[in-house]
């Protein structure tokens, strides 16, 4: 029998939240020792109406959740500003993070990789946890060895805090590193409205569509002389991302480094 895992969550309440507490509950291996959430300080998650009868108390000062509670791994599925402090104090206290949350900055991610080094305490941060859309990824990059001039359209409800996308950014940077630096479009084009052109990641372009209706589709568009390749995926519910947290859960059990992508553990 797999040894259990003492897990805690931050962002119990949220959309993926609220998911990832379905997934613990019916993993039998996984047991909630606690939540951080910014409201309901000293209830449990039973006693929060529509979250599953578990008996997990709820923190709302993440200071004291660290250091009362006795996890082996954190879930961080809030916002990006308190999801990197989450994830320092986790860091700081030896419980392994497996963060979903998504828009550090890179500097951000520098700064966790050294700290997970000087802790000696691995991390896994997923940009996306849905196995197709980690696939979408590396097929993506497979193909800008033969593609160079790509362009990438994410798209999300909205809801969604961040600009681009967690993973229309790890895409990118997928692909930036098969590929030689380039501007892409004509040399001379303009925008004549601000922003037409989206954001850039060297010289490759990224689109962001916020509208309700979508949880998270991504296309990515590469083209050359007479012909054209989109590889697409959707999540079509947030269920789609329970199996890579779960996996990333388990696998962070077994490592001591800085893992940024699930395709790092998938092999
Ligand atoms: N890696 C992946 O595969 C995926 C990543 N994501 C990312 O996960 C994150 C969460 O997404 P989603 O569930 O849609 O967002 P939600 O807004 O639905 O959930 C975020 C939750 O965090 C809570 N929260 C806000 N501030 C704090 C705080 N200071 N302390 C504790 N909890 C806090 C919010 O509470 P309140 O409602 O009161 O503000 C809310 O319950 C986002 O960054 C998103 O981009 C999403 C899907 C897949
Ligand atoms: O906010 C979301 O919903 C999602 N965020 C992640 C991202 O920024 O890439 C993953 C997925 O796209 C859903």
């Amino acid at each position: 029998m797999a040894e259990t895992i003492n897990v805690m969550l931050a962002g119990p309440r949220g959309k993926m939240g609220t998911e990832a507490l379905k997934m613990i509950e019916t993993t039998d291996h996984f047991n909630l020792v606690g939540c951080i959430d910014r409201k309901y300080n000293g209830k449990t998650i039973k006693d929060l109406e529509g979250l599953p009868s578990l008996d997990a108390l709820i923190y709302t000062d993440p200071e004291e959740a660290f250091e009362r509670l006795n996890a082996d791994v954190f879930i961080d599925l809030t916002n990006p500003e308190t999801g990197f402090k989450h994830t320092k104090i986790a860091l700081h206290n030896h419980i392994r993070p497996v963060i979903g949350t998504s828009g550090f900055s890179e500097e951000q991610l520098d700064e966790l990789k050294q700290l997970s080094q000087t802790q000696q305490t691995g991390i896994v941060i997923a940009p996306n946890f849905a196995i197709g859309a980690v696939l979408m990824m590396r097929f993506s990059q497979m193909a800008a060895k033969h593609f160079p001039n790509v362009e990438i359209i994410e798209k999300h409800h909205d809801e969604k805090l961040d600009a681009p996308s967690g993973t229309a950014v790890k895409t990118a940077q997928l692909i930036k590193e098969v590929r030689e630096s380039k501007k892409q479009g004509h040399p001379d084009e303009h925008e004549t409205l601000d922003g037409a052109r989206g954001a850039t990641v060297d010289g490759m372009h990224i689109h962001s569509v916020r509208l309700p209706g979508f949880i998270a589709q991504q296309e990515v568009i590469f083209g050359q002389s007479g012909q054209t390749l989109t590889i697409q995926h959707n999540s079509t519910d947030r269920q789609s991302f329970m199996s890579g947290v779960k996996f990333a859960v388990e696998e962070v059990m077994k490592t001591d480094q800085f893992v940024y992508g699930l395709e790092n553990l998938m092999e």
